[in-house]
């Protein structure tokens, strides 16, 4: 529904770009400018997506990518499981933190995470002052499809990977669900999960900017 266009109130003008999100997302001009000096963070389990539908994501609007886990690694001058194997998981926790803070001060960018990242109350908070956050939200058979192969994921280096996954699963989903906005990481090709989430940012970024108005209005729901 298109609604004449003359004399709107911030309010109608947020309702008339909600009518428009509606079939899909909002022009990428006008996402960029809702974001402002913000990041798009994106979170989740190893395996979500987060490093390579992150960068399509920065590709399709223009922003820079950057990946938390890359930049611990040029900081510390090893590999993530080098750190693990010399310093233990808790120094490179604390190292993650510290990377991701200074990260943050660099928007608009899309900043993908690492997967224990938003386990952090401190990263969490520096997340929501800063960015937005976007779960990478993929089941059991997704991930451990995409990860059995790989042995750059030193917590998956166990006895029982698929247990480990389990429990990593258990402890973290409730977490991550504290994120702004939830997008479903599945087998589509990584393109349709840029535009998910292009379509969830703009939902969230038009219920917000409109919730400063002086009415609620209510927030699309994509098909
Ligand atoms: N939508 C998708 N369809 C098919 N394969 C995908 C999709 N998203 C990610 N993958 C594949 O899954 C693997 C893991 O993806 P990626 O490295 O982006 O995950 P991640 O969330 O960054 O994981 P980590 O936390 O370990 O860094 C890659 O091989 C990637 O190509
Ligand atoms: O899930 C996790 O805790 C991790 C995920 C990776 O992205 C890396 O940050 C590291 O391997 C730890
Ligand atoms: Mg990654």
């Amino acid at each position: 529904m298109k609604r004449e266009n003359q004399n709107h109130s911030a309010n109608e003008q947020a309702a008339l770009a909600q009518d428009e999100a509606r079939d899909g997302f909002l022009p990428r001009a006008q996402l960029v400018d809702l974001l402002g000096q913000r990041s798009i963070v994106l979170i989740g389990i190893m395996g979500s997506g987060k490093s390579t539908v992150g960068r399509r994501l920065a590709h399709r609007m223009g922003l820079k990518f950057v990946d938390a886990d890359n930049a611990i690694q040029e900081a510390a001058n090893m590999t993530i499981p080098e750190i693990f194997a010399s310093h233990g998981e808790a120094y490179f926790r604390s190292g993650e933190e510290r990377v991701i803070a200074r990260l943050l001060q660099e928007g608009p960018q899309v900043l993908a995470t690492g997967g224990g990242a938003y386990m952090s109350g401190s990263t969490r908070e520096a997340i929501a002052e800063a960015g937005i956050s976007i779960w990478l939200n993929a089941d059991f058979e997704t991930v451990m499809a995409r990860v059995r192969k790989r042995t750059s994921r030193p917590l998956l280096q166990t006895p029982d990977p698929e247990g480990t996954m389990r429990q990593l699963m258990a402890d973290r989903y409730p977490i991550y669900a504290k994120a702004d906005v939830e997008i479903h990481s599945r087998d589509v090709p990584h393109e349709t999960v840029a535009e998910d989430i292009m379509i969830g940012l703009s939902q969230y970024l038009l219920s917000t900017s409109a919730s400063n108005g002086t009415r609620d209005l209510e927030v699309p729901v994509a098909d």
